[in-house]
């Protein structure tokens, strides 16, 4: 019952401290309380992710909570066995109990939980062997054992299961069968062998799989062992050459990536002198990447004056052809924009980014489409389109150039870089973390610059939201980038590759409904609050996708499951975590009539993000404590 509920959770928080010693244990209903989840007077849920809790757990808690279906301890400081009342926890579906500091041997007991789903005791100091008795949980799902010191060999479960890690422990001997269609890196940093690793040594055909300790009693080198060995210093000697040429493949082109300014040049009829790769000159324009056209090129284009220009695509006076007023209220030619040092930024479906950095400092992000099939006429038509949205949360398109061998974009450059790149690139020291304001200001600042897209008309679409296409301003501004192109190329440069983003009902991504728009933004959302790659490799292994990952999750357990770790300290915006949440999965619904609509979907961020921003500047919530309180119902 919930009084001795209670008094267990007391117990447990005098134990473990943290921030269950911010409970409001003067209240009898524990179920008020941050973390504590409770269904018709029962606690069903023990939710203390990244809790600060530390030290042991006594025993006596668990017998106390036995309703319990889902227990999340994980990133904390914990130590010391399991005890041993979690076995009466029968109840249990999902046991989180990863990044901590538990050691001993995995529990026996765990074998009378029947209901479990899932299990993560990954990252802790576990040791001795996988009981076999696990094989009794029909229903688990999920298995993850990675980073303790577990050792002998791994049993046969024969269970049915989605996910399954040990890497990084002592085990040794051969992979189970039941377990061989798992991907490698479940397996890695271990002394194992057999499917999806190599082939067990000493193993002849047909003579089926021996475990280790069979091994260990055969003496000698047979002589599959032999030609084992042989064939291996084979394949490692042609993989050593197979590197060699790869790396001098990859010298290469990145040379050939170094001038390719000035190769447009060329196109264009400028004399450029024989190229010399930047990366051996000094890089003139003085960038780090060193991908500058080459200073002698510079100059014989500074030579060469605009009447060459008229030669190019059959005499028409070819020039870059502005909106607006240019970039920071400068106007610039060709030459100019061509003898600017030049940086590669990133190959995207599209062609090439680059930065270029004009005389005067004035700096921009040029895009060198390729696979352009529009004649000129359809290609100014529906680039002026591009050219005249204006919006704060779109990147500006500043001015464009077309020819028969060159179409040019000139953007704004955005010094941040990509949004992917923040969530995805270096989570190192040095990098500020993407607190929750900044990545709910961010969710909101997309949703305007695609409702404002939309709302010219049933016909406006993006067409290829994805993180890439979010680009950051010095101040974590997010600024929308690349709407509309996917109608200038042809069919083979548009993005065929598993995104992770597109709606299941698009056929022809050069055909993107606002819908389809809708399924990409929620994506998206889902990429902010996870912190995961919608093609994140763990993801794609076991085929499922983000929306599908997040739904699962969300379905037998408990939302805030899901949520990047590094969005676990701002507990008291859990609530509009929640709700950001729900929003995403609704946009990424399967059928496009039942997501809502962007001018919607902006409106509910408006909603969300005034109600986090006014409870941040009552003086009334200040405190932690209340706050945790407020979000915890
Ligand atoms: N205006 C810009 N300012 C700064 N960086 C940019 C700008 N435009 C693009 N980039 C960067 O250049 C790289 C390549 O961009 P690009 O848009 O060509 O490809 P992508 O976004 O990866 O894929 P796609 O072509 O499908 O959109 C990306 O890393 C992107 O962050």
């Amino acid at each position: 019952d919930l009084s001795s509920s209670r008094s267990a959770l007391i117990s447990l928080s005098s134990a473990v401290g943290g921030r269950t010693l911010l409970w409001n244990t003067s209240n009898i209903n524990p179920c008020s309380w941050s973390g504590v989840m409770c269904k018709n007077d029962a606690v069903v849920g023990l939710h203390l992710p990244g809790f600060s809790l530390s030290g042991k757990i006594p025993n006596g808690v668990f017998k106390n909570l036995t309703s319990l279906k889902t227990l999340s301890l994980r990133y904390n400081l914990l130590s010391g066995n399991l005890p041993s009342d979690l076995g009466s926890c029968s109840e249990l579906r999902n046991v989180y109990l990863q990044e901590n500091e538990f050691d001993g041997e995995i529990p026996e007991f765990f074998s009378q939980l029947r209901n479990l789903v899932r299990l993560n005791l990954a990252s802790n100091n576990f040791s001795g062997q996988v009981p076999v008795s696990l094989k009794n949980l029909t229903r688990l799902k999920t298995l993850y054992l990675q980073d303790n010191n577990l050792s002998g060999v791994l049993p046969e479960l024969k269970l049915e299961l989605d996910q399954f890690n040990v890497s990084n422990n002592r085990f040794n001997g051969s992979i189970p069968v039941s377990l061989s269609s798992m991907p490698v890196t479940a397996f890695q940093g271990n002394k194992l062998c057999g499917k999806p690793l190599q082939i067990c040594p000493g193993i002849a055909a047909g003579t089926g799989i021996l475990t280790g300790d069979e091994r260990k009693k055969k003496k000698g080198l047979s002589g599959g062992a032999i030609a084992g060995i042989v064939i291996g210093a084979v394949v490692a000697f042609a993989l050593i050459l197979m590197i060699i040429v790869f790396i001098c493949g990859k010298k290469k082109t990145k040379k050939s990536s170094a001038v390719d300014l000035a190769s447009i040049n060329k196109q264009l009829g400028y004399d450029v002198p024989e190229e010399k790769p930047v990366g051996d000159t000094e890089s003139g324009g003085g960038l780090g990447g060193g991908y500058s056209v080459s200073a002698a090129a510079a100059a014989a284009m500074a030579t060469n004056g605009s009447a060459k220009l008229d030669e190019v695509g059959g005499g028409v006076n070819k020039k870059l052809v502005f909106f607006g007023h240019g970039v920071g209220g400068r106007l610039f030619d060709l030459e100019e924009l061509l003898r600017a040092s030049a940086e590669v930024l990133g190959k995207g479906t599209f062609g090439t980014a680059y930065k270029a950095v004009l005389e005067m400092g004035t700096v921009v992000a040029v895009k060198r489409l390729k696979d352009v099939i529009l004649e000129e006429k359809e290609f100014k038509e529906k680039i002026e389109v591009v050219g005249a949205m204006d919006h704060e949360y779109l990147v500006p398109l500043r001015a464009y150039y077309f020819s028969r061998d060159e179409k040019l974009l000139v953007f704004d450059y955005m010094p941040t870089g990509s949004l992917s790149a923040f969530l995805h690139g270096n989570k190192g020291a040095g990098r500020t973390p993407l607190n929750w304001e900044l990545r709910s200001s961010i969710a909101l600042g997309v949703a305007r610059g695609i409702t404002y897209l939309h709302s010219q008309g049933p016909n406006f679409s993006h067409g290829n939201i994805k993180s890439s296409n979010v680009l950051l301003t010095k101040t974590y501004e997010p600024r929308v980038s690349d709407f509309g192109l996917a109608q200038l190329v042809g069919p083979s440069s548009t993005p065929n590759r598993v995104s992770g983003y597109r709606a299941p009902e698009v056929i022809d991504s050069r055909k993107i409904s606002q819908k389809a728009d809708v399924y990409s933004f929620g994506v998206l959302l889902l990429e902010l609050l996870t912190g995961k790659a919608p093609t994140h490799a763990l993801l794609n292994e076991e085929g499922v996708d983000l929306p599908r990952w997040v739904q699962s999750v969300v379905k037998d357990d408990w939302a805030s499951e899901v949520f990047d770790l590094e969005l676990l300290r701002y507990q008291h915006a859990e609530e509009e975590m929640v709700h950001l949440l729900q929003l995403a999965v609704d946009c990424a619904a399967q059928y496009p009539d039942t997501r809502p609509s962007m001018l919607e979907v902006t409106n509910q961020i408006e909603k969300l993000c005034s109600t986090s921003s006014r409870e941040a500047s009552d003086p009334n919530s200040t405190s932690f404590a209340d706050a945790d309180e407020v979000s915890s119902h």
